[in-house]
């Protein structure tokens, strides 16, 4: 097993190729959307094809052979490989890493692993385990949804402005940082985000007194 570590990429221009238009090639399209997503495949799920007439995906119709990739794959920041066809997903796979693009490999050892991913606005938790059980990646993430309220939403809103008024309140950065974590660890104001942004906001305010 490699040493995989998480990072969070800004997707947003970058040229993603899947190769593979089933339910995973489908899947791994929906994840990588903000990206300039092409999936060339031999047929297409019925979403895939909606994606494709809506302008969020571009779709290659063709077959491929192992001939075909080097081409398909010019220019690429990430490569998907996830036909049914095991040994052509480990050849694209070989081919983009000789290239040094990345890769993930939906049938076999992957360079690059896509997580499960738990979203809260802005708020994002990725889990892997580290392929061994994509199975128990997925139910932690079902888990994690029903653990994390959309109050931390909110939160993240008020840390936000909390955190931009700070800067012009206290010079000192190790006590704003203090503070931000007061706040966080104050139950009064995740129970007054319950009721409204302004309410807690105000109950946050008292962690803002100068201390000397
Ligand atoms: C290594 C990895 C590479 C990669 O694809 O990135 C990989 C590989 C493989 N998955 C397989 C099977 C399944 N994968 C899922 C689901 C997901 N698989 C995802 C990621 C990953 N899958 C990466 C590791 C992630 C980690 O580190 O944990 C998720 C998290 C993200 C996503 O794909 O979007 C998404 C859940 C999203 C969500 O809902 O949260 C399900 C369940 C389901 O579909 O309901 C099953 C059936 C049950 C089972 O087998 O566990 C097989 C065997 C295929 C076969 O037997 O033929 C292989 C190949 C192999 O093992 O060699
Ligand atoms: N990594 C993951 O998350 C998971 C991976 N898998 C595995 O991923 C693979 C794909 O799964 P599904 O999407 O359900 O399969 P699928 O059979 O529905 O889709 C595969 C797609 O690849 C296309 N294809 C196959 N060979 C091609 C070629 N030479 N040229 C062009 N297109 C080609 C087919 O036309 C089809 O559209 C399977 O091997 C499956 O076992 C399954 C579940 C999860």
């Amino acid at each position: 097993m490699g040493e995989y570590l998480p990072l969070f990429i800004d997707f947003s221009g970058k040229k993603v190729v899947i190769f593979g238009g089933g339910a995973v090639g489908e899947r791994k399209a929906r994840y990588f959307a903000g990206a300039e997503v092409t999936v060339v495949s031999r047929e297409f799920t019925q979403c895939l094809e909606e994606l494709g007439r809506d302008g969020v995906v571009r779709l290659d119709c063709r077959s491929v052979g192992s001939d075909d990739v080097a081409s398909l794959i010019e220019g690429a920041f990430l490569v998907v490989a996830a036909t049914g066809d095991k040994a052509l997903n480990d050849e694209i796979t070989r081919i983009a890493v000789e290239r040094g693009i990345l890769a993930n490999n939906a049938t076999g050892d992957s360079p690059a692993i896509v997580p499960s991913l738990v979203k809260k606005g802005d708020i994002m938790v990725a889990i892997s385990t580290g392929g061994r059980s994509p199975a128990m990646a997925k139910y932690l993430r079902k888990r994690l949804e029903l653990a994390l309220g959309d109050d931390i939403g909110h939160m993240l809103s008020l840390q936000e402005a909390a955190r931009d008024a700070l800067k012009s309140i206290e010079k000192d950065q190790k006590r704003r940082e203090q503070i931000l974590w007061e706040i966080l660890e104050d139950a009064e104001v995740w129970e007054a985000l319950q009721e409204s942004d302004e309410k807690a906001m105000e109950t946050a305010r008292r962690h803002f007194r100068p201390d000397r």
